[in-house]
């Protein structure tokens, strides 16, 4: 009992406004899914909240809205409802045209809706006018004032620009525009119906077959990225792409990183300081050699978001769903006890390695328990299966080294012999290509002028049809950029890994001859 009630009280600290926020967590409208797997679920007729532990079904139906008399002289001035919505639009437009000014680029896009925001970037839906194919714009405005910015952007740009994998979201073009404080930076992407957490939380429970389905092909991304030693690090179900079809697809890309050991040098800002490692990964979702600063990471840390991301789809809820960072630490801790030892001793952080040295070290629930306690959802029966709690416990392996990896993941009885997976995820051997790997790493080594002058040449300032009227030569010639490097550095070029440090010091000295 200790434990539920234990992490109970981490979701009854909320203060009151929290909690009506998070109790109405309404249906949200995502774009129309006509003719969509997705239309054999049917929105929820009860509330849930979203952020809790526990899938509580609230009892408490929305209160209606307080309509203002017709006495009342707001409701007298008030426009009439079609009108009103005219001026909203409009609004939304006004705004939509000034989050979006795409100077030359607007001959070729035209946007017409927000679709989203994050902590970076803002995106819409667009046309692309020629060919009148709605796409997604993402704008990461004054991309080049912070080196954080600057490098998170060009992570994107680089792992996107070569990669055509049905499971990572497709960029169609890159175009530049000068703001007010520095570059803005435009993604053009497909455009995708949803994310994952609208799948999640707008309709009635997944089905086993559906979870299996997004989960297969969410391993199937990771595993084109880790064969090449490139972590996501901001696994979440919002960053999940959805298309009509159920076609998974990751994005995001701002914090991926080739965990190389060349990529990682001494003054790396994320690897060696306790800030910034503290701030990788959404709190959740966070692995916790993040969450305990230790000095090793690597492809793990996606991982263990890949548990977070399953178990939400069955329970509905997010497994860990801490707060704040001491939050989300002392929940580990109730779960899985005190680390071994090994592992305290390398906590880079003092008050951190005090909090997890004064845990009580016992565990009072075993880990079917907890996720028995936790399954308040109508998905009860995935997590009676052994293999499934099973499968989502070694992705909790708090020793990253003994997590499951991508190709053990995907080998597991769970998924190996379910009968409702989809086989034909499970034999993919294709690879995230070497350049990738190698500009990637490069990213890693810039200071803030070197990132500027990158980013200005991975985004020129006009869209690629502006520059070869239309086809896909841009890309092709970014590609080329790429392959001509290689091209000097001689015969025997391969995808070895035993060669790369020899390959990285001719392509260093080939780029500074350019
Ligand atoms: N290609 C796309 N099609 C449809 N929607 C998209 C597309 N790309 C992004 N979105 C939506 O836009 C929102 C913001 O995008 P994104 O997560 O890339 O921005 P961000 O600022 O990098 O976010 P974060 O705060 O997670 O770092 C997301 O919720 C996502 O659902």
């Amino acid at each position: 009992m200790f434990l539920i009630n234990y992490i109970k009280s981490f979701t009854s600290r909320k203060s009151k406004e929290e909690e009506e926020e998070n109790v109405m967590a309404p249906p949200q409208e995502g774009p129309t899914l006509r003719n969509s797997p997705l239309n054999r679920y049917s929105p929820p007729t009860k509330y849930y909240d979203t952020n809790s532990n526990y899938t509580q079904i609230s009892l408490m139906k929305p209160e209606p809205l307080e309509l203002p008399s017709s006495k009342n002289p707001a409701f007298i001035n008030m426009p009439k409802q079609a009108g009103f919505n005219r001026v909203l639009d409009g609004l939304k437009k006004r705004q939509l045209l000034h989050d979006f000014r795409l100077e030359r680029a607007a001959d070729v896009y035209n946007p017409i809706q927000n679709i989203g925001s994050g902590a970076f970037g803002i995106v819409c839906e667009a046309e692309e006018t020629s060919s009148r194919t709605r796409v997604a714009i993402k704008k990461i405005a004054h991309a080049s004032a912070t080196p954080t910015l600057a490098r998170r952007t060009l992570r994107e740009i680089r792992v996107l620009r070569h990669i055509k994998h049905n499971n990572i979201v497709r960029l169609r073009d890159i175009f530049r525009t000068n703001g007010p404080l520095g570059i803005d930076v435009f993604l053009v992407m497909d455009l995708m119906s949803i994310n994952l957490h609208q799948v999640i939380y707008s309709w009635e429970c997944l089905k086993e077959e559906d979870i299996l389905s997004f989960l297969m092909q969410l391993l199937n991304g990771l595993q084109y990225l880790h064969k090449a030693s490139i972590a996501h690090r901001d696994l979440k179900p919002s960053n999940l792409l959805v298309d009509e079809n159920l076609n998974l697809q990751i994005a995001d890309f701002g914090m991926a990183k080739c965990y190389h050991k060349e990529a990682l040098r001494a003054d790396d800002p994320d690897e060696h300081c306790f800030y910034m490692t503290q701030h990788v990964a959404t709190l959740p979702y966070r692995a916790p050699e993040l969450l305990y600063v230790l000095p090793e990471h690597s492809t793990a840390v996606d991982m263990w978001a890949v548990g977070c991301i399953f178990g939400e789809m069955v329970l509905k809820s997010e497994v860990f769903p801490g707060r704040n960072v001491q939050n989300q630490i002392r929940m580990l801790l109730a779960v899985f006890g005190r680390p071994p030892q090994h592992i305290i001793n390398e906590v880079r952080c003092d008050r951190t390695r005090k909090l997890i040295e004064d845990a009580d070290n016992f565990v009072e629930l075993t880990w079917e328990e907890f996720l028995f306690n936790k399954n308040r959802s109508e998905n009860q029966n995935i997590f009676e299966n052994c293999e499934a709690v099973s499968f989502i416990r070694q992705l909790f392996e708090v020793d990253a080294n003994d997590r499951l990896t991508i190709d053990e993941a995907l080998n597991h009885p769970y998924i190996k012999n379910h009968p409702k997976a989809e086989k034909s995820y499970l034999n993919n051997t294709s690879t995230c290509p070497f350049y990738i790997k190698h500009s990637m790493i490069q990213v890693e080594k810039l200071n803030h002028a070197k990132l500027i002058e990158e980013l200005q040449k991975d985004a020129p300032s006009a869209t690629h049809q502006e520059l070869h009227s239309g086809t896909r030569k841009w890309f092709e010639g970014a590609f080329l950029r790429e392959s001509d490097i290689y091209k000097n550095c001689g015969e025997g070029f391969q995808e070895d890994e035993s060669n790369l440090e020899e390959y990285q010091l001719q392509i260093s000295v080939c780029t500074s001859e350019d």
